[in-house]
C-alpha cells in the first residue's frame, strides 16, 4: 500500500518539484490552506503532514491551533532559510513539527525524513475504538466481563449494587448501565451518602415542604426526585444513618416518598443504583445496615475488579487518559517512555484508576522532554538498571504467568497447555520469576 501524505503550500512554489522528486511514490493530496487540510484529515486521517513555506502558513492561520487539533499527524515543516531564526517559527518546530527543513530542500533527507516519520506515525497510530458505549476503557477478561454484566443489567429495572475498590470505576459502571438502559433520557443523579453531613441527608435526598424546619422558607424537592424518570446512584451507601435506611426501604418497596414536613405520598419512577467499597454484608453482620434493605438493593450485583487484577489494561487506560488530557500537555509531549511503562505495569495500584489519572496528569505537566519518563509519573524506581526494553518484557512475563495459573486455579499442567508450553518449562520460568505454582 502506497504511503499517504497531505501536503499544504501556500502557493504551489514547489509542489511540483516535490511531486516528481522524492515523494513520486506517495499517495499525496495538496491543498493551500488549513481549512481544506481541517477538511482533508477530518474525512481521511493522513499519518504524516509537510508543511511548505511554513512561516507564510504561520502568519495567514492559526497555524498553532491547527497543529494541536491534528497531533495524530506526524508534520514536517519547510522553512526558508531565514525563518528560523524567528521566535515563532522556532517555538512550533519544538512544539509541533517531528523535523524540519531550510531551502533549498535536499529530496535524499526528505523522502528519508518522511518515511522516517510515517514509521513512527504506524508505531503511534491511535488504538481502535471501543466496542461498546465506549464509557468503560480497558480489554483485560475482567473488563469484558464487566461490560457482558452491564449490558444484562441495563435490560431490567430491578436495583444493583456494585462493589468494588475506591477508584475501580463504580460510578462510571453505574453511568453505562444508565446509558445502556430505556431510561438513559432521563437524568442520573449521583448522591454521595458518605460526603453529606448526616443531619442534611434526609432533606436533601427527600425534599422538604415549606417550614419544615427553621430555614425551609421555601419548599424544595429531593434528589430522588429530581431523579424522576431516571437513575439515582447511591454512592457509599453503607455510610447511609440507620432511619435513612429504613426511609429508603419504604421508597423502595412502595415507590413513593413523603417530603420532609408532609404526609404526602408522591409517586417517583426512579431506578436506584448502590455502591460500597466495603462488603455491605460485613455490615449486616455487625448491625450497621439493615439486613432487608441490603436484600432489596442486591437484587443484581456487580463487581468492578480492582486495577491490579486487570494489569494488562494499565497502559491502555493510561494512554487513553493521556488522549482525554491532551489540552494539559505541551504539544512537543508525544507518549510514554519504556521506563515510565515498566513503572506502570510494576505499581500496586492502591488508588486504582483515579490514581492512574492522576499520575498521568501530573506527568502531562511535568514532563519536559518528549516522553513521559517514570520520575514525571512521580513512580521512579530504583531498580530499572536493566535495558527498559528487558524490563518490560520479564515484567509482561510474570503477569502472564501469574495470571494463567490464577485462571487454571494454580494447575500447572493446564496453566502450561493454555501457554503452550511444556510443564518444564513452565516450572522453569516459574522458579525464574520466584513464583510458587
Ligand atoms: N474503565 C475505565 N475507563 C475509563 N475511565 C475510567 C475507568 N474506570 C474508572 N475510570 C475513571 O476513573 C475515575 C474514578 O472512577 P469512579 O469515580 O467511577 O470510581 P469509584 O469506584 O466510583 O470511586 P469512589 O469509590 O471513590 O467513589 C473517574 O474519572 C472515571 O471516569
Amino acid at each position: 500500500m502506497r504511503k499517504r501524505l497531505l501536503c499544504i503550500a501556500p502557493d504551489d512554489a514547489h509542489t511540483a518539484a516535490l511531486m516528481t522528486g522524492p515523494i513520486h511514490d506517495w499517495d499525496t493530496c495538496c491543498v493551500d490552506n488549513l481549512a481544506d487540510a481541517d477538511r482533508v484529515l477530518r474525512a481521511d486521517g493522513y499519518p504524516v503532514g509537510l508543511l511548505l513555506r511554513t512561516r507564510a502558513l504561520l502568519r495567514s492561520f492559526d497555524l498553532d491551533g491547527f497543529l494541536r487539533r491534528h497531533r495524530d499527524t506526524a508534520w514536517i515543516g519547510v522553512f526558508r532559510p531565514h525563518d528560523v531564526d524567528h521566535a515563532a517559527c522556532c517555538d512550533l518546530i519544538v512544539d509541533h513539527l517531528a523535523d524540519y527543513h531550510t531551502e533549498p530542500v535536499d529530496p535524499r533527507r526528505l523522502a528519508w525524513t518522511l518515511g522516517h516519520a510515517h514509521g513512527w506515525a504506524q508505531l503511534r497510530r491511535p488504538s481502535a475504538p471501543q466496542d461498546d458505549a465506549g464509557l468503560l476503557v480497558g480489554r483485560a477478561d475482567a473488563m469484558v466481563r464487566l461490560r457482558a454484566q452491564v449490558a444484562r443489567v441495563a435490560r431490567v429495572d430491578a436495583p444493583v449494587l456494585i462493589w468494588g475498590e475506591s477508584g475501580s470505576g463504580k460510578e462510571l459502571t453505574a453511568q453505562a448501565i444508565h446509558a445502556q438502559s430505556a431510561r438513559a433520557r432521563g437524568p442520573f443523579v449521583p448522591v454521595n451518602c458518605g460526603a453529606m453531613p448526616p443531619n442534611l441527608i434526609q432533606s436533601e435526598l427527600f425534599g422538604y415542604e415549606r417550614g419544615a424546619f427553621t430555614g425551609a422558607a421555601r419548599a424544595r424537592a429531593g434528589l430522588i426526585e429530581s431523579a424522576h424518570g431516571g437513575t439515582l446512584f447511591l454512592d457509599e451507601i453503607g455510610d447511609l444513618p440507620k432511619d435513612l435506611q429504613a426511609n429508603l426501604l419504604r421508597f423502595l418497596q412502595e415507590k413513593t416518598i413523603c417530603r420532609l414536613g408532609s404526609t404526602r405520598a408522591l409517586r417517583v419512577d426512579v431506578r436506584v443504583i448502590a455502591a460500597s467499597h466495603v462488603q455491605l454484608q460485613r455490615a449486616v453482620a455487625g448491625g450497621d445496615f439493615r439486613e432487608d434493605l441490603y436484600y432489596r438493593l442486591a437484587v443484581l450485583p456487580v463487581t468492578v475488579p480492582a486495577l491490579r487484577e486487570r494489569r494488562e489494561d494499565v497502559v491502555t487506560l493510561a494512554e487513553h487518559f493521556f488522549r482525554l488530557y491532551a489540552d494539559e500537555r505541551s504539544p512537543r509531549l508525544t507518549g510514554f517512555s519504556s521506563r515510565a511503562v515498566a513503572a506502570l505495569l510494576d505499581h500496586a495500584w492502591p488508588g486504582n484508576v483515579r490514581e492512574l489519572i492522576n499520575r498521568v496528569r501530573r506527568a502531562l505537566v511535568m514532563a519536559d522532554g518528549r516522553l513521559v519518563m517514570p520520575q514525571d509519573l512521580g513512580l521512579e524506581s530504583a531498580r530499572v538498571t536493566t535495558s527498559a526494553l528487558d524490563d518490560v518484557r520479564a515484567r509482561t512475563e510474570r503477569l502472564a504467568l501469574r495470571e494463567c495459573l490464577q485462571r487454571s486455579g494454580r494447575n500447572v499442567s493446564r496453566a502450561a497447555r493454555e501457554l503452550g508450553v511444556s510443564r518444564t518449562t513452565l516450572y522453569r520460568l516459574l522458579s525464574k520469576h520466584g513464583i510458587q505454582p
